[in-house]
């Protein structure tokens, strides 16, 4: 990412204004402290700097994304960190100069109007990012909230001890009073982090570029509000966003205020406090660097809501840990839950928000997210400290109650309930299953999104090996189907479409160039995508009775078991071509590679496939029974040695017990290639007339099919 020269620029900025807010929130607070006498008085001006570090988001919020938008980012940017720069550098000067009570009072009030500008910042620089790093915000999300959260706290706490010490021991060794207190030292670095920011964005002019806003967008600052709210408004899948994102802060705040009291109520000794926050420290670190790596390519609008549910859920379970030890992991996986969740948002919001409106919903989630924080966090230690710890007695048992651990409880419930409604809001797979595709993007491929179903029509394929007899059952089918007055459709892979009799030559030409078995893996699912579509999907629509030739399972066995690729790689790219169209009933004619073979080669040349060697057929066979084995409700399987006759009763018997109104299975009329049927004049014209023409007319689309017929060609 940093090799992106204006993304490099903007991160510095952004490095160093972090460290210059968390330098700054420290230093103030213990300035502030440090100018009144009495614990009472020190704790309220410690409180007081951040409250007032809360407050302007209540007060700015429409305002500051207003800006964000209607200005040069670049522009907004500069002012805003030279405007905090100089009100850093007051905080100390005005140290020099007033009263202790003046001195606070000022404090305070800086603090409150850097904040104010901090929201005008953050949004202006939110809504810039994805312009700069276009298809790459996720990675740039990740480094800019690993440098926010991670490194410029933990800098900016070392620093300020660095600086007490080193000020403290040069003066000892002087024994002469210090020129500047430490803390007035780290303010005034401070102030220069945000000028040296400035500088640095004043030198990035590809912030100030940004889409145009809509011709029907209003005018005015009003109108610009009215058109923001309209946006979240009217925008399902941002609902969901901001509703799981305030459900993952909201928990968060109930983490934070209970935590001090479910600390004792583990039993454990002061230190647990710490390290139940250390723990959801690492926990949101490890959530941000690894998340991404974890879920592969699943899609991102998932990933926000699963993680949500995530966090929320081992939120829930902290308040039935029964021990530290129980805790302190289930905390950490709290914080890798709220670190995919606050990742995922904030690239969702980058990549789904439209760049004219994007600094108004930057500002108001960003206003939200903390009126929920510093909600929760108030009154969940209010409850908590209103409810304690009552001991229940229930005869032999004395279970402890903590109102700490309800609230946990009950927050973690909210919280899932929160991220599955946003999961539901946002979910554009819908109707694939989440945890096979969860599992899938993990390995890097997810699974294909299903076309709409269709509920018309019969779908029935044959498969099998060479010579199996696929051919002449599908015609008797047909033929049998037409003599009840239904429309069949006879088709067949690869081959039954233009391209894909193109393609039919480049895969079966025995002279052909050799192909790998990935190319050979692609033409065959390319065919079977342009045959769903074209061919097999508007024949069912029709209410058609579509018998196919070979289907999905011939490349499950030829391409996975025969050629040995990955099968669930081969239906999975089967499943992507076909939109996870699945046969009603696949007819596997079940045969000896050599029988079959030797019936091929009977009727005249052999193609690329027949020409393979015996043990590939073998495994092709045995790739087939495997399938069908694994799917008995789907399949029939027949001994191909049997007669002509006998295996098309079984089709047809089993047939007629899956579809309504089929004619009598035993007592069929015997079948004439010549006879002629009437179809729906549509499917007509699309497909065939009779039998043996059903065939030519997909046929007669290439020389090569036409071939096929009569056996001439390579098949
Ligand atoms: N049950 C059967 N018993 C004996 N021979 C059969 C039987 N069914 C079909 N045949 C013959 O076997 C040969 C191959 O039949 P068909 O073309 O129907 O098989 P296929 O499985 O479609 O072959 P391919 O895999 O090459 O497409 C043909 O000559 C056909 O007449
Ligand atoms: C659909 C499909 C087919 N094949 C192979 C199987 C056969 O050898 C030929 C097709 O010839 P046929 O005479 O029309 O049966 O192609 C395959 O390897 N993978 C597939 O997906």
């Amino acid at each position: 990412m940093l090799r992106i020269r204006p993304f490099r620029r903007l991160w510095l900025t952004l490095g160093l204004s972090s460290f210059g807010d968390w330098l700054g929130l420290l230093a103030t607070s213990l300035f502030a402290a440090g100018h009144v006498s009495g614990s009472f008085a020190q704790g309220a001006a410690f409180g007081g700097v951040v409250v007032m570090k809360l407050l302007p988001a209540l007060v700015l919020l429409p305002l500051a994304g207003l800006l964000a938008d209607k200005f040069d980012r670049r522009i907004t940017m500069v002012v805003c960190d030279v405007a905090r720069f100089v009100l850093f550098l007051s905080i100390p000067l005005a140290g020099l100069l007033a009263s202790p009570a003046a001195v606070v009072t000022w404090a305070l009030i800086a603090t409150f109007l850097v904040e104010a500008i901090s929201m005008i910042w953050i949004p202006a620089k939110e809504a810039a990012v994805p312009n700069l790093v276009p298809g790459r915000l996720e990675a740039a999300n990740q480094l800019s909230l690993i440098t926010t959260y991670g490194i410029a706290p933990v800098l900016a706490a070392l620093v300020l001890a660095a600086v007490e010490r080193g000020l403290r021991s040069l003066a000892n060794e002087q024994t002469t009073r210090l020129l500047v207190q430490p803390v007035d030292f780290a303010l005034y670095l401070n102030a220069l982090t945000f000028l040296a920011a400035a500088a640095v964005v004043y030198f990035i002019p590809q912030i100030s570029g940004r889409g145009a806003a809509p011709a029907a967008s209003k005018p005015g600052w009003v109108g610009s509000l009215i058109d923001g709210w309209q946006f979240l408004h009217h925008n399902a899948a941002l609902r969901g966003l901001v509703l799981g994102i305030c459900g993952a802060f909201a928990a968060g705040g109930v983490v934070v205020g209970t935590s001090s009291f479910y600390a004792t109520s583990l039993g454990a000794g002061p230190a647990a406090f710490g390290l139940l926050f250390a723990s959801l420290f690492i926990g949101l670190g490890l959530g941000m660097g690894l998340g991404p790596r974890l879920v592969g390519k699943l899609s991102r609008r998932r990933w926000f809501g699963l993680s949500i549910v995530f966090a929320a859920a081992m939120v829930a379970l902290l308040g039935l840990a029964p021990h530290l030890s129980i805790a302190l992991p289930l905390v950490v996986a709290v914080g890798f839950g709220s670190g995919m969740a606050f990742l995922s948002g904030t690239t969702l919001l980058g990549t789904e928000v439209r760049d004219w409106v994007r600094g108004r919903v930057f500002a108001f989630v960003q206003g939200a997210v903390r009126v929920v924080l510093l909600l929760t966090i108030a009154v969940s230690s209010l409850l908590v400290g209103l409810g304690g710890e009552h001991v229940l007695n229930l005869g032999i048992l004395h279970p402890t109650i903590s109102s700490s651990r309800i609230l946990l409880l009950l927050a973690g419930i909210l919280g899932v309930i929160a991220g599955v409604v946003a999961f539901r809001h946002m979910d554009d797979r819908p109707g694939v299953p989440l945890l096979p595709d969860l599992i899938s993007s993990m390995r890097g491929r997810p699974l294909g999104v299903p076309d709409a179903p269709i509920r018309t029509g019969l779908f029935v394929a044959f498969e099998g090996g060479e010579g199996a007899g696929k051919s002449t059952q599908a015609v008797k089918l047909a033929a049998w189907m037409r003599m009840a007055g239904q429309q069949c459709v006879v088709t067949r892979e690869p081959g039954a479409t233009p391209a894909g009799a193109r393609m039919r030559g480049i895969l079966l030409d025995p002279r052909g160039d050799k192909l790998s078995s990935r190319a050979e893996a692609l033409l065959y699912a390319a065919d079977r995508a342009e045959h769903v579509s074209t061919v097999i999907r508007p024949a069912l629509k029709e209410g058609a009775v579509v018998v196919t030739d070979r289907y999905v399972d011939s490349s499950l066995a030829y391409q996975g078991a025969g050629r040995e690729l990955p099968v669930e790689e081969i239906r999975w790219l089967s499943g992507w071509a076909t939109g996870e169209l699945r046969p009603d009933l696949t007819v596997l004619l079940d045969i000896d590679p050599q029988v079959g073979l030797a019936r091929v080669r009977q009727r005249g040349a052999t193609d690329r496939l027949e020409d393979e060697e015996v043990t590939f057929h073998e495994r092709v066979r045995d790739g087939f029974r495997t399938l069908a084995d694994a799917d008995p409700d789907r399949y029939l399987v027949i001994d191909a040695n049997s007669g002509e006759e006998d295996i098309a009763t079984q089709v047809r018997m089993r047939i007629a017990r899956i579809m309504p109104g089929a004619p009598d299975p035993i007592n069929a009329l015997p079948w004439d290639a010549d006879t002629t049927t009437t179809l729906d004049p549509d499917l007509d014209s699309m497909l065939a007339v009779t039998e043996t023409q059903d065939l030519r007319s997909l046929s007669d689309r290439t020389d090569d099919a036409t071939q096929w017929l009569d056996g001439s060609a390579p098949r």
